[in-house]
């Protein structure tokens, strides 16, 4: 089944009302900050689950237990805690988790559906041999999850298998649903096939910073959308309290073989996350709408093995089969200009390099230490660059572990400035540490949105991505501008770019396209760029040795040496160095740089608010960023 646009639909519109799911869980992580029905925030003293036959203590329930943020959420989610199955699976789970499941979530999810399906359609317990492609219209892909030959195959087999066991156990205990035939049995096809179901059909639903908290299963509007690498549409969650215009359904099935009709008409009591699709490229009426089920930012290979592996489809989509391959999926792979034999290095050698790359995060993301991922992974980019006379791989500039880095180094720069800052931010040596790190950070940020920027050129679907690195990068230096004034005596003095490209197009009446915003905001935020990059680098011999972070036309011309000094750099920008002076201090950054500062971070936070625009709408989110916006335009 493929889903496709009944009108035309043009860029960055909703092609669905706000779809309430079939069923959903919370992650475990999650229970015990969102609420278990509506996935709100919960108050500081929440409700329980409440039991039909008695009113136990929390303490009773096996961790994790839902916990509601008003009793009307726990009376409509309770009932389906108890009668699916869910909080014995719970229990089950914490004396011996089955192999290879880390979280119960897909279990418990997996329970509430069968719950569903038996109320509403009354499934029956299928044969072992009996092959059902599709419940309510959704498809099961057991058959090709749990037989097909591949790499790994047997460990899936054997995962779904002792999950579907578990559950299995936990309707015998608990569902009143659980019917004679069942009892008679001790296979568990109806489990396994749910679960694979989950396991197709299943989306992660993220909070508003973007961080996944739960999975949903949705109907068939939602679940017959099928994946692209460069997919026109994308999707997003509301809360049944967010008030938004409603579209109506702009896409319909299209069958390529007979097939049920999904639970459209069934009763919904309104709770749960909500999905919405739009648009992010021109979509013509009869045109398929795709989505993504992967990363985006991936090389064709992890995106194809991936896919693989979940859904068990060789992705056959335009980016994927073109000859010869994508600019953008050349660029993610693409090894440095001073490698010179890019065939010859092995397999094996960029495996040690990702496995290097991966031991450097860890650091920061499992250990906590930051300043040891710092230098690691500093090692490994600067390593990259050099010219060298080795055969061994260079990574370049765009490779998608390039990106990673540059992820991660904004990330663990920040938070070891504000580490810092919260130690002693009045000592002078830390005050002055603490803003050199800051600037690091948004020097990352910055070469991280540039980088994002040149691909989004080649390929339009890296909106999202466009639009969540340009915002950090805005908030990265505007964050910097306010710490350099912690610093000084001075204050920001309002200072206009002449040619302020962006100031009207996020007002809902702008008529401007996109192409004509790429190109006004990156003419103006290339000169702007420039006045301050020496000033962000200056820390580093790998920034230093970028001579522009958003416009890359200076590599094509860098065959022999990539690294400037850190001095040239800083003329370049019209700053100059004091003799003898290492590096740029916070004392240093006069009101000029920080106004340029300031400048550059309203347009990127502008550009990033058009971009989210397009994906997500004008949410209450950007309402919010939207002020941040217009404070850095004030200056
Ligand atoms: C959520 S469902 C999408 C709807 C599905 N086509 C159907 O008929 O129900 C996900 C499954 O659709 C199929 N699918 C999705 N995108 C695909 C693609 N680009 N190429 C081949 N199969 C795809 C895979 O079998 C995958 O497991």
């Amino acid at each position: 089944m493929e889903m496709r646009a009944v009108e035309d639909i043009a860029i960055g519109e909703d092609l669905t009302p706000a779809l309430p799911p079939l069923a959903f869980v919370l992650l475990e992580t999650a229970v015990s900050s969102y609420c278990s029905a509506c996935f709100s925030i919960l108050p500081p003293q929440p409700f329980p689950p409440l039991n039909p036959n008695s009113r136990p203590n929390c303490s009773h329930f096996p961790s994790p237990t839902p916990l509601y943020c008003s009793v009307n959420c726990s009376s409509i989610d309770s009932p389906l805690h108890f009668s699916s199955g869910e909080l014995r699976l719970l229990s089950l789970f914490r004396q011996s988790p089955p192999f290879a499941w880390e979280d119960s979530s897909d279990l418990r999810l997996s329970l509430r559906l069968i719950h569903l399906f038996q109320k509403i359609e009354k499934i029956e317990c299928p044969e072992a041999s009996e092959i059902i492609e599709r419940i309510g219209g959704l498809m099961t892909n057991r058959e090709k999850l749990i037989f097909e030959e591949s790499e790994n195959s047997e460990n899936v087999y054997q995962k779904i298998r002792s999950g579907a066991k578990m559950m299995a156990e936990a309707r015998r205990a608990s569902t009143d649903h659980y019917v004679n035939a069942e009892k008679k049995r001790d296979d568990f096809v109806l489990e396994e096939m749910v679960l694979c179901l989950v396991l197709t059909n299943a989306v992660e639903v993220q909070d508003k910073n973007g961080c996944t908290i739960g999975i949903a299963v949705y109907d068939t509007a939602f679940s017959w959308i099928n994946h692209s690498c460069s997919p026109n549409s994308c999707y997003r969650f509301v809360s049944r309290l967010e008030n938004h215009q409603q579209s109506s359904l702009r896409i319909a099935s299209y069958a390529t073989s007979g097939c049920r009709h999904g639970y459209g008409d069934i009763e919904r009591n309104g709770y749960g996350p909500r999905v919405i699709v739009r648009s992010i490229k021109a979509v013509q009426k009869g045109e398929e709408v795709t989505i993504a089920y992967t990363d985006l930012l991936q090389p064709k290979e992890m995106r194809r093995a991936q896919l693989w592996f979940k859904y068990r489809f060789s992705c056959s989509c335009p980016r994927c089969v073109v000859v010869p391959t994508t600019y953008v999926d050349y660029a993610l792979q693409a090894l440095s200009v001073g490698c010179t034999d890019n065939q010859d290095s092995s397999d094996s050698e960029i495996e040690k390099l990702m496995q290097s790359f991966d031991d450097a995060t860890n650091d920061y993301l499992s250990l906590g230490d930051a300043e040891s991922c710092c230098k690691k992974l500093e090692h490994l980019i600067d390593e990259s660059i050099k010219p060298k006379e080795t055969k061994s791989p260079q990574l370049h500039l765009f490779h998608y572990l390039s990106l990673n880095a540059y992820t991660t180094l904004a990330s663990s720069y920040k938070v070891r400035a504000s580490d810092l800052s919260a130690l002693n931010y009045e000592v002078e040596k830390h005050k002055l540490e603490a803003f050199d790190l800051y600037k690091t950070s948004a020097a990352y940020s910055l070469l991280l949105a540039g980088v994002t920027h040149h691909l989004f050129m080649s390929e339009s679907a890296l909106v999202a991505s466009g639009s969540n690195f340009w915002i950090n990068a805005g908030e990265s230096l505007l964050n910097l501008a306010k710490n350099s004034m912690r610093n000084s005596n001075s204050t920001l003095k309002p200072g206009k770019c002449s040619d302020y490209c962006l100031v009207d197009t996020l007002e809902p009446n702008s008529t401007m396209q996109l192409e004509e915003i790429k190109s006004r905001f990156f003419n103006c935020i290339a000169n702007m760029t420039l006045k301050v990059w020496s000033v962000l680098a200056s820390e580093s011999s790998f920034l230093r040795s970028i001579q522009n972070p958003i416009d890359f036309t200076w590599l094509a011309s860098s065959e022999t040496s990539m690294i400037l000094s850190a001095e040239e750099e800083s003329r370049l920008a019209g700053f100059v160095l004091k003799k003898g002076s290492p590096s740029l201090e916070a004392s240093e950054c006069d009101d000029q740089v920080r106004m340029n500062l300031v400048m550059l971070s309203g347009h990127c936070l502008r550009y990033g608010a058009i971009l989210s625009s397009i994906c997500y709408g004008l949410s209450d989110e950007m309402a919010h960023k939207k002020s941040n916006i217009i404070l850095a335009v004030k200056y």
